[in-house]
């Protein structure tokens, strides 16, 4: 495994970012060779960052990129461009490619992408209509383009297989639940997973012996009760869709306001295609809802700017304070008061200043305390975790890093020759 070269793929619902690694020992993080980030799908223009050692690019204009596979060719273009990344200057040097899936159903564990793992994810793409269909087809792009690399499959949804029971389940029909696999899943995993190793380790804790709650407020934003290491609670659901808001869902709603809000929720949307069967009732709540729909803009940095000038930006904030408020209380009490902190994460997270100081305000009752300054000044470009106050911590999140530590790990059993036949 030493000195391969590892691509980390994150296709999010408004970004791709790619990171680059040389693999060390087993034992060793895999070494950053460059990190690559297209985001604003949602919110054009589409800007370009760049980073590799001296070499930086920050905010490049995109035009012509319009879904996250476009972005993957154009990363890998110029990921192969630069004279300074020899190591990717042959394609066949790339051992492993890992992408990150959203939704991975009762998978608990990640896989080597062969027919039988690419069909099950292809299954699951109605559970995850702003996610899988991109992730795959990102996979098919990277089978193309780098066809002697062995392609590995991380899941969202695998951080959260502890959920207990009686957190999982809905109040519904146990035998309809269990034929249609209907049940809470939880996403965002790879972002908890590397929070708990980066929050664990700058408390000096073992991550088993680690309970916290962490946000991952990004395009999408969710929450999550960590208790002694697992995951004992999340707020999305079956689908990303529920829980908090984001950049264009609404998370969280009455069902049945749906069926007030058009007479044809359950019909196809115009969106639907061969592969994505889409409901009118879902293209509303996933991809016209949210900041979209409350504020007109997908960018919550906008957002926050404007809230004392546009009613629109202040509902927005005050709604997302609001919500991301009550579910800090709720995994308070569901992890016992046991906690070593707050830790804020994903896009909103790490840059959101004022975000982060209203839902601060809002949580002292509980022992966190926000220090105004310190949160003013936290930045985690240097350092991975940031303390902003008493148990109030800000936390840069790498789902790459994450991918591409398990293909370090696991890569003995993987490479054990499966196959990846004729997709
Ligand atoms: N300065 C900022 N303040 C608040 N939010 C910001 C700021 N800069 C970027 N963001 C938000 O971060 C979000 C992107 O988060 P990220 O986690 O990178 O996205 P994705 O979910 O696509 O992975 C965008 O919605 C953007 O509005
Ligand atoms: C699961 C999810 O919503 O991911 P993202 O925030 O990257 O869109
Ligand atoms: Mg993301």
């Amino acid at each position: 495994m030493e000195n391969k070269i590892i691509l980390s793929i994150n296709a999010g619902s408004s970004s791709v970012k790619v990171s680059v690694y040389k693999a060390r020992s087993k034992s060793e993080d895999p070494q950053e060779l460059a990190v690559v980030e297209i985001n604003g799908l949602t919110a054009p223009p589409t800007t370009f960052e760049y980073n590799r050692g001296p070499e930086k690019i920050k905010g490049k204009e995109l035009s012509d990129i319009e879904s996250q596979d476009d972005a993957f060719n154009y990363i890998l273009k110029h990921l192969e461009e630069d004279e300074g990344l020899p190591e990717l200057s042959d394609r066949d040097n790339t051992a492993y490619a890992c992408h990150r899936v959203v939704h991975g159903g009762d998978y608990n564990t990640a896989k080597v992408l062969n027919e039988d793992t690419y069909e099950h994810i292809e299954k699951l793409s109605d559970l995850a209509p702003l996610h899988n269909a991109s992730a795959l087809a990102i996979i098919r792009s990277s089978r193309k383009a780098i066809p002697n690399t062995t392609n590995l499959a991380f899941f969202d949804t695998s951080f959260h297989s502890t959920l207990p029971a009686s957190t999982r389940t809905y109040a519904i029909s146990p035998t309809i639940a269990s034929k249609n696999k209907l049940r809470k899943y939880g996403f965002h995993g790879l972002s908890y997973a590397s929070i708990l190793s980066s929050f664990s380790s700058h408390l000096n804790k073992a991550p088993s012996k680690t309970s916290f709650i962490a946000l991952h407020l990004g395009s999408g934003a969710s929450a999550c009760a960590i208790g002694n290491g697992q995951s004992i609670d999340t707020s999305m659901g079956l689908t990303p869709l529920g829980g908090l808001p984001g950049a264009t869902r609404s998370g969280d709603i009455d069902p049945s306001l749906v069926f007030h809000y058009t007479h044809s929720a359950g019909a196809p949307s115009r969106s639907a295609t061969k592969d994505l069967h889409i409901t009118q009732a879902e293209q509303i709540l996933n991809k016209e809802s949210g900041w979209k729909a409350l504020a007109s803009t997908t960018d919550f940095g906008h957002i926050s700017a404007n809230r004392e000038i546009d009613e629109g930006c202040r509902i927005a904030f005050d709604l997302f304070v609001d919500r991301v408020a009550g579910y800090v209380g709720a995994y308070f009490v569901k992890l016992e008061g046991k906690v070593d902190g707050l830790v804020f994460a994903g896009g909103i997270g790490e840059k959101g200043i004022d975000l982060r100081k209203e839902v601060g305000k809002k949580l002292r009752c509980m022992g966190f305390d926000l220090d105004e300054e310190r949160n003013k000044h936290a930045d985690v470009s240097k350092q991975r975790v940031v303390e902003i106050g008493k148990k109030v911590f800000v936390c840069r999140t790498d789902e790459q890093l994450e991918m591409a530590r398990g293909c370090v790990q696991r890569s003995w059993e993987m490479d054990k020759g499966y196959q990846f036949l004729s997709i």
